[in-house]
C-alpha cells in the first residue's frame, strides 16, 4: 500500500503509517503534480492546503481513502469520492479545544487591543491611554454553530463571566439546556451580542451567512470573529462595515482566498488576522495525524474506520452481529450473478428475523445490500458507491424486511429477475454461511468452491445420468443435495465438485433427457 502525505502532518502519524505502508511525503505538491502522481497511491492525507477535486479523484484508480488531518472537508469533493467508492475520513475531535482556545485568544486581543499595543511598544512608544480596553465579564457572546468547537468556546466564555446566546438550528433544546445557553435566531443574536464568533462548516447554506444585511444588524461597538472558514463572512461587506465604523472590530483566522493577497482588510487597525492557525498546536496536530494514520491502517487491514464521512459508522456491537451476514451477503451476490441467465434487471432483497430488527435501514443498506451488490456490479464497487452504480445501470433494487425467518434466527432472501429468467436464493449463518433454499427448494449447502445447480424432472435415472456424465469427464462429486416439492415434479440438484466443469460438459448434461438446465458457479472459500 502507498500513502501520499500532501500537507504537513505530525511525524508520529507518519511513523504509524510506515508500519503498514510505503509513505511518500510531498507537502509542496502542486495541483498539476498531484494530478500526475495520484494514480500510484492507495491513500492521501491532506489538510486545508491541498484541494482534492473531482479531477484529482478521477485520476486516482487505486485510491481507497482520502484522509483529512483535521476537520473541514470543504477542500475535498466528497460527492466525487463517494461516486468512485473512496472513503473520506477526518479527525473531528482532534482540534476542537485548540480552535476554541485560539478563538478566546482573538477575543481577548480584540477586547484589549493587544495586537496594536504590541506594535506600539515595539515601535518605541508608550501609549497607555490609547489602549483602553473592554472586559469580557458580563458581556454577551453570540455563538453561531454550537458543535464541537462552538461548545468548547461556550464553556470557556462562561468561565470568563460572559452571557451566551447561541444560534444553531440543528441542536436540541436539551443540549442547549445542558450547556446553559439561550437559543435564539440569527437576527436576535446579531442585535444583542457584544462579540460574535462563528463555528459552522462552509456549505451552500452558510456561504456568506454574514454579509451587509447581517453586519448592519450588529451593535456599532461589536466584534466579529471567524475561526471557521473563509467564505462564511463576505469580506468585502466586512471591510466596508469596519472601515465605516458600523461595527467595532473583527478577527479572522480564515479567508476567502488564502493567503488574502492584496485584501484591504490587511490595512485596518480594528482587525486581528492570523494565517489559518486555529488548529495549529503541537497537541492538536499530533492527535489529528495519529487519528488519521490509525484510520488508514484500519482500512488497509480490512477494519471499519470510525470517522468516515461518506458511509455509516457501526458501533462495535452492531458490527459484530452484522459481520457474518456481510460475508454471507457477498457469497449470495456472487451466487445469483452466476446462476441468473442474462442481465439482472430486478433485485429484491429481504432481511428476515433478527436482521429485520435493526432499526436503521441505512445500516443494512450500506452493509448487507452493498456486499450483495459488490459481485453483481461488474465495475469495482465497495461499501461506499455500490447503490449509486446500480441505479446508474438501471437495475431496480428493492429492500424489504420480514420478522418471520422460519427455523433460522436470521435469513437473507434474494429474488432476481433478468431479461432471460429468474433465480432465488435464501441464506443464513449458523457457525458458517449456509444456503438453505434455491428457487424455492430446500437445500443445506455451504456456499464455497465449485458448485453445479441443475434443474431437472424428478424421474428415476436422471440423477444417475448427471453423475455418470461428470464421471466420464473425471469430475469428482464431493457433495450432492436434491430438493423437490412433489414426486415426479421439477426438482433442483446442487452438486459440489472437486474439478472445474468445462462449458462443453455442461452442454452435454443439458442434452440429457429430463434435465432442463445446469449452471456452474465458483465461490471463494
Ligand atoms: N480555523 C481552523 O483552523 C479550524 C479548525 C477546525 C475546524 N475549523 C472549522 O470549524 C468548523 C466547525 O467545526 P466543528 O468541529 O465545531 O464542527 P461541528 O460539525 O461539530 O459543528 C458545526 C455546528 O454548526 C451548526 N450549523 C450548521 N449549519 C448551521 C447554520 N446554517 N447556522 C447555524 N449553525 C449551523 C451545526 O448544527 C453544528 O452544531 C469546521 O467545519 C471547520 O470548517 C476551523
Ligand atoms: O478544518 C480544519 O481542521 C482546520 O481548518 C485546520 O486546517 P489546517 O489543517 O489546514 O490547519
Amino acid at each position: 500500500m502507498r500513502v501520499l502525505v500532501a500537507d504537513s502532518i505530525n511525524e508520529k502519524g507518519i511513523a504509524e503509517l510506515e508500519k503498514v505502508a510505503e509513505v511518500v511525503v510531498n507537502t509542496n505538491i502542486t495541483h498539476e503534480e498531484l494530478l500526475e502522481s495520484i494514480k500510484d497511491f492507495d491513500a492521501i492525507i491532506v489538510r486545508s492546503r491541498t484541494k482534492v477535486t473531482r479531477e484529482v479523484i478521477e485520476a486516482a484508480p487505486r485510491l481507497k481513502i482520502i484522509a483529512r488531518a483535521g476537520v473541514g472537508v470543504d477542500n475535498i469533493d466528497v460527492k466525487a469520492a463517494t461516486e468512485k467508492g473512496i472513503m473520506v475520513i477526518n479527525a473531528p475531535e482532534s482540534t476542537s479545544i485548540t480552535v476554541a482556545e485560539h478563538t478566546m485568544g482573538l477575543m481577548l486581543a480584540l477586547a484589549r487591543k493587544i495586537h496594536l499595543a504590541d506594535k506600539s511598544v515595539k515601535e518605541g512608544r508608550w501609549e497607555k491611554s490609547k489602549f483602553m480596553g473592554m472586559e469580557l465579564n458580563n458581556k454577551t457572546l453570540g455563538v453561531i454553530g454550537m458543535g464541537r468547537i462552538g461548545s468548547q468556546v461556550v464553556k470557556r466564555a462562561k468561565s470568563f463571566g460572559m452571557n451566551v446566546l447561541v444560534h444553531d438550528p440543528y441542536i436540541s433544546r436539551e443540549t442547549a439546556d445542558e450547556m446553559g445557553v439561550e437559543i435564539v435566531d440569527l437576527e436576535e443574536l446579531l442585535k444583542k451580542s457584544d462579540i460574535i464568533t462563528i463555528h459552522v462548516p462552509l456549505t451552500s447554506e452558510t456561504r456568506y451567512l454574514i454579509s451587509d444585511r447581517e453586519l448592519d444588524m450588529m451593535k456599532d461597538t461589536a466584534f466579529i470573529i471567524n475561526c471557521a472558514r473563509g467564505g462564511i463572512v463576505d469580506e468585502e461587506a466586512l471591510y466596508n462595515a469596519l472601515n465605516e465604523g458600523r461595527i467595532g472590530g473583527a478577527a479572522l483566522d480564515v479567508f476567502e482566498e488564502e493567503p488574502p493577497k492584496g485584501s484591504p482588510l490587511l490595512k485596518l487597525n480594528n482587525v486581528v488576522l492570523t494565517p489559518h492557525i486555529g488548529a495549529s498546536t503541537v497537541e492538536a496536530q499530533r492527535d489529528a495525524a495519529i487519528i488519521v494514520a490509525n484510520e488508514i491502517k484500519k482500512v488497509f487491514e480490512g477494519g471499519t474506520p470510525q470517522n468516515v464521512l461518506n458511509m455509516p459508522v457501526l458501533d462495535p456491537e452492531t458490527f459484530k452481529f452484522l459481520k457474518p451476514y456481510i460475508v454471507l451477503a457477498e457469497k449470495l451476490g456472487s451466487l445469483v450473478v452466476q446462476a441468473t441467465p442474462g442481465k439482472i434487471e430486478n433485485l429484491e432483497v429481504t432481511y428476515c428475523g433478527e436482521l429485520a430488527e435493526i432499526p436503521q435501514q441505512d445500516i443494512l443498506t450500506r452493509t448487507i445490500l452493498q456486499s450483495i451488490l459488490n459481485p453483481i456490479l461488474t465495475e469495482p464497487v465497495n461499501l461506499v458507491n455500490a447503490p449509486m452504480i446500480a441505479e446508474k445501470r438501471g437495475m431496480i433494487v428493492t429492500e424489504g424486511k420480514r420478522s418471520e425467518s422460519g427455523d433460522y434466527k436470521s435469513l437473507i432472501v434474494l429474488n432476481v429477475k433478468s431479461d432471460k429468467g429468474e433465480f432465488s436464493v435464501e441464506g443464513t449463518y449458523i457457525k458458517e454461511p449456509k444456503i438453505v433454499k434455491i428457487n424455492d427448494y430446500k437445500v443445506d449447502i455451504k456456499p464455497e468452491g465449485i458448485m453445479l445447480i441443475a434443474k431437472y424432472k424428478d424421474l428415476p435415472g436422471t440423477i444417475g445420468a448427471i453423475g455418470t456424465k461428470l464421471g466420464e469427464h473425471n469430475i469428482n462429486i464431493a457433495i450432492m443435495q436434491v430438493g423437490r416439492k412433489e414426486i415426479g415434479g421439477e426438482a433442483v440438484m446442487v452438486l459440489k465438485v472437486d474439478q472445474e466443469v468445462p462449458s462443453t460438459v455442461l452442454d452435454e448434461i443439458k442434452e440429457l433427457e429430463n434435465v432442463y438446465d445446469i449452471v456452474a458457479i465458483e465461490l471463494s472459500h
